[in-house]
């Protein structure tokens, strides 16, 4: 196998090797983000119930956490998962969609963030409110620029010991200490839902992937996102042409294209 030191060549790995990702999303993001899962390479398994998902979490290679259609039964199988993820030293990716809504999601979400999730990937409005900041989100969608959730990013990065990835115009990611920016992308992206749900599980493909190195992993995962939205939005007629454009987009980039064309720099 190639060394995965370029978000390229961790594709390739990804499209040798499928990786099982365990990921609790929503229901409106399940079948989009296994759609998504299954055009990059991976192989995505949606698993909820609080009797499994600590189970299943031992099989799988990854698990993502997304809290957009929450329950208290949902939050059982999460807490579940995350422990056993996080005990078996696999990456697990926290997706605190509108968080800051209503209290409920305010306590699930300290709850998974006391189970430390490796990666973070979120919205500027989320990221801002995690960090303890004043969001202007409304419901799951983001009313703040990336470049003003920078700082929160920053901080919730160092006080988490996590990665964090904020979404937007252009995608921001930290560990703390390293920073980058991802150019890329279309704006009819969050005219389709469930696209940054989507990309939460992708995170947790490449991070299957790469373990050993999880931030290269986040930027791969945005990195290709990135490139494919700007591929479908050409010749796309609106959202609804966009979305199946983006499906083949994804399912069409290889390795050189990506880093051939991924716009990264240091921030
Ligand atoms: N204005 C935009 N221009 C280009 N890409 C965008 C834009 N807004 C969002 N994206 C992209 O859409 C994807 C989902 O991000 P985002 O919309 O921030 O997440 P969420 O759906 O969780 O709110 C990411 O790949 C992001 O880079
Ligand atoms: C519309 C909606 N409502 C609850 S979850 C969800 C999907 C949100 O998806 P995304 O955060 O990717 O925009
Ligand atoms: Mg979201």
């Amino acid at each position: 196998m190639k060394s995965k030191t370029t978000s390229g060549a961790m594709l390739e790995a990804m499209r040798e090797k499928p990786p099982l990702v365990h990921c609790i999303t929503n229901y409106v993001a399940m079948n989009i983000a296994a759609n998504v899962l299954l055009a990059s390479g991976a192989s995505p398994a949606m698993v909820h119930a609080a009797e499994e998902a600590g189970e299943f979490a031992g099989i799988a290679s990854a698990l993502t956490v997304n809290i957009g259609t929450l329950s208290t039964q949902w939050l059982d199988g999460m807490r579940a998962a995350a422990k056993a993820a996080a005990s078996a030293g696999k990456p697990w990716v926290l997706d605190p969609v509108a968080h800051y809504a209503t209290a409920f999601r305010r306590q699930a979400v300290a709850d998974l963030l006391a189970l430390k999730p490796t990666i973070i990937r979120g919205n500027a409005s989320e990221i801002i409110a995690l960090a303890g900041g004043e969001s202007r989100g409304q419901g799951v969608d983001s009313r703040d620029p990336v470049e003003q959730a920078e700082d929160s990013a920053r901080r919730l990065a160092e006080r988490q010991q996590a990665i964090v990835a904020v979404t937007g115009a252009v995608d921001f990611v930290t560990d703390g200490a390293r920073a980058v920016r991802i150019k890329g992308g279309s704006v009819l992206m969050p005219q389709v839902t469930a696209l940054g749900c989507s990309l939460t599980c992708l995170v947790g493909a490449f991070a299957a992937t790469a373990p050993e190195d999880l931030f290269g992993a986040t930027v791969a995962a945005l990195a290709i996102f990135a490139v494919a939205g700007e591929d479908a939005a050409l010749g796309a007629a609106g959202p609804g042409s966009f979305a199946w454009r983006f499906l083949d987009a994804l399912a069409a980039l290889d390795g050189e294209a990506l880093d051939a064309r991924a716009r990264v720099s240091i921030a």
